[in-house]
């Protein structure tokens, strides 16, 4: 390919960003430079602090504006020829579909979400688009191609679950400071500035255990007459001295472990719940709700101190005072946001001090944040060079090379002396229910579930359908839309509270549904298979999807890089935690899966075996002379690199 034709393919190139992020804003200035001239961007969001330090078209006077529209500005002040349409926009909305998808020539992804990836990946196949898509995670980071019918697509192979803890670890038994974190803040946190009426574990627990009539009762609940100081006392001696008394009244529970000590306020703190050293009075005064420090209002200076248990009580106190004297509007409708300093702190406070009960060693705020917002120290470079290889493949895809195309994979650790791993795309998955016609086949009580379980533990979540449409035969069961009238939407409502064998059009074993996303143009076929009973355990669903899989989630140094970039940072010792729509998620290394140069097997992604091994099997001979560590690719992508 000479490079006169090179440069009449990205001249002649109308190109779709999704995410203006960290990955997004090196690759919109290296689409820039590279000579593209007619780039779309999707971002919805807007230009926050956190980003500054590494999304580098965004400065500080940009903060709160649209991240498409900035990075737009940015660069057309250094390429004002070219042109740049941004949308600050979900990419999920109704407007960009598969009509819009169609005028591109390709669509390249710099997201840090699941499921905004899904919907994309399912839009690039109905417009038949090729797509690129990427992800980094600190060091690690990955960059693979996407092209209908000629290699695999997005979903063809099974994606990590999220990191899932047993219950009875998170409530019972932690014995890692991550199970801590959990707690404080999808339990702890939950209840006491969450839902009040959702049930969690923590409730439970409470009931379960409870001996006297003052626990039968919701211990969250303030009473009237109960001023802060009060309240927060009572809290803390139920969940941290309580509730652990009560624990420790199993006896089978605590023969091969060590016994978590119970910890009541006055074995901790005297009469000096909230002694002030700090900025109390201006805190208490301050009108800027998000400057509300715990920290502040103590005098504690340095986030990356690891407070004794009787400064984290003090925080923890610090922290419930200021939550409900200054930010009481908010109570009962907050979840856990790891950009909110307040909420951080009482995590933080609370981890802390169940990790003292438990004899599992206490933590920095600093590392506490990391672990508790999934956050991996995002690394500017890997964001770059990935940047880099999105393009050398955008460009392989418009010369019509897909057989040379690669799935370039960054590595953290040269192996053998290789930091960038290519290797050859796999073929379309014929079993992938997204972009195969394989039926998927549901096991499921019909007598007992609901179309409601199916809409929501099946369609929404596991499928990722965003407006579903389920039909059987040709009659219509349920459809989500705006331009539905009256008498459907309360026939779908209806229906949805029925079980499948008592719907109009009685869903029983040996039927088969349709499921289908008008948005996505994606349609499944569902075979139902009828089954009395489900574990509870194994199957909590009650159901079971077969086709569709998860890959297990397993807690590893190298983890499968989302882009869950952030500011922060984990502490060394924290597992490879990564950001994902906000879950608690460790993912399973993503790296497992490849065989350098080769096509993968199935088998390397069924029979998991210790990466450094699978490494060293599968990696070619690319060794460069000097002994340097190099950024090593095939022939290919070094003949088209820029
Ligand atoms: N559904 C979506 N539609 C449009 N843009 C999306 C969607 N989901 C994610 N994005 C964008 O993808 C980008 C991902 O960038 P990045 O991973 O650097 O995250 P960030 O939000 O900028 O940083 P951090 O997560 O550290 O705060 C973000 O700018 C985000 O707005
Ligand atoms: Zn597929």
């Amino acid at each position: 390919m000479t490079s006169g034709q090179h440069l009449s393919a990205i001249k002649g190139a109308k190109v779709l960003m999704v995410g203006a992020g960290g990955i997004g804003c090196e690759l919109l200035k290296t689409l820039a430079l590279s000579g593209f001239q007619d780039i779309h961007i999707i971002d919805m969001d807007t230009i926050e602090v956190s980003n500054l330090n590494r999304q580098f078209l965004f400065r500080q006077s940009h903060v709160g504006q649209s991240k498409a529209k900035v990075a737009r500005d940015a660069v057309l002040r250094f390429r004002p020829q070219i042109s740049i349409t941004p949308y600050h926009a979900n990419v999920k909305d109704p407007d960009f579909n598969v009509d819009f998808f169609k005028q591109f020539s390709v669509v390249l992804n710099g997201l840090d979400n699941l499921d905004a990836r899904r919907h994309v990946n399912r839009l690039c196949l109905a417009a038949d688009v090729p797509l690129v898509e990427s992800g980094t995670t600190g060091f690690l980071g990955q960059v693979t191609v996407h092209i209908k019918g000629q290699t695999e697509c997005y979903e063809c192979q099974p994606k990590p679950a999220p990191k899932t803890y047993p219950v009875c670890t998170i409530t019972s038994t932690p014995s890692k400071f991550v199970h801590c974190i959990v707690w404080a803040k999808d339990l702890l946190f939950a209840k006491l500035f969450g839902d009040k009426n959702q049930d969690n574990d923590l409730n439970v627990r409470s009931n379960e255990t409870a001996s006297s009539s003052d626990h039968s009762e919701d211990v969250f609940e303030r009473k009237k007459d109960e001023d802060i100081e009060q309240y927060a006392k009572r809290i803390y001696d139920h969940v941290f001295g309580h509730n652990i008394e009560s624990a420790l009244s199993n006896e089978e529970t605590w023969k091969n472990r060590n016994k978590p000590r119970p910890i009541y306020v006055k074995d901790v703190l005297s009469d000096e719940l909230f002694q002030q050293n700090g900025n109390a009075d201006k805190m208490m005064e301050s009108e800027n709700l998000s400057s509300l420090s715990a920290m502040g209002y103590l005098g504690l200076k340095n986030p990356q101190d690891i407070w004794s248990l009787k400064e984290n009580s003090r925080v923890f106190f610090a922290a419930l005072k200021l939550f409900f004297s200054k930010r009481q509007k908010e109570i009962g409708n907050l979840s856990f946001d790891k950009d909110d300093h307040l909420a951080v702190e009482v995590v933080t406070a609370a981890a802390n001090i169940r990790a003292a009960s438990f004899g599992i060693p206490l933590h920095s705020l600093f590392e506490a944040k990391g672990i508790a917002g999934n956050i991996v120290h995002a690394v500017a470079t890997t964001n770059a060079i990935i940047a880099g290889l999105i393009v050398i493949e955008a460009i392989k895809v418009l010369q019509n090379e897909a057989k040379n195309c690669r799935m370039t994979y960054c590595l953290e650790h040269p192996s053998r002396k290789m930091l960038l791993m290519p290797v050859e795309p796999f073929e379309p998955n014929k079993a992938c229910y997204v972009c195969s016609e394989t039926p998927l086949l549901l096991e499921v009580n019909t007598h007992r579930a609901k179309l409601r379980d199916v809409v929501e533990k099946i369609v929404t979540s596991k499928l990722g359908m965003n407006l579903p449409l389920i039909t059987h035969g040709s009659s219509l069961l349920y459809e989500v839309g705006d331009d539905l009238d009256a008498d459907m939407v309360a026939n779908y409502a209806a229906n949805l509270e029925k079980v499948l064998s008592e719907l109009p059009y009685a869903i029983t074993g040996g039927t088969t549904i349709t499921v289908e996303d008008l948005q996505q143009e994606l349609v499944c076929s569902i075979n139902i298979k009828h089954r009395e009973e489900f574990d509870e355990e194994k199957e909590p669903d009650g159901m079971v999807l077969h086709g569709w899989t998860q890959a297990p989630a397993v807690e590893k140094k190298d983890a499968a890089a989302t882009n869950g970039a952030s500011t922060s940072t984990t502490s060394k010792s924290a597992p490879n935690i990564l950001e994902d729509d906000d879950e608690l998620t460790i993912l399973e290394s993503g790296i497992e899966t490849i065989s350098s140069g080769k096509k993968r097997k199935l088998s390397d992604i069924s029979t998991p075996e210790p990466l450094e091994e699978k490494r060293a099997k599968k990696v070619p001979e690319h060794v460069d002379d000097d002994g340097d560590v190099i950024v090593m690719l095939d022939d290919v992508t070094k003949e088209n690199s820029l």
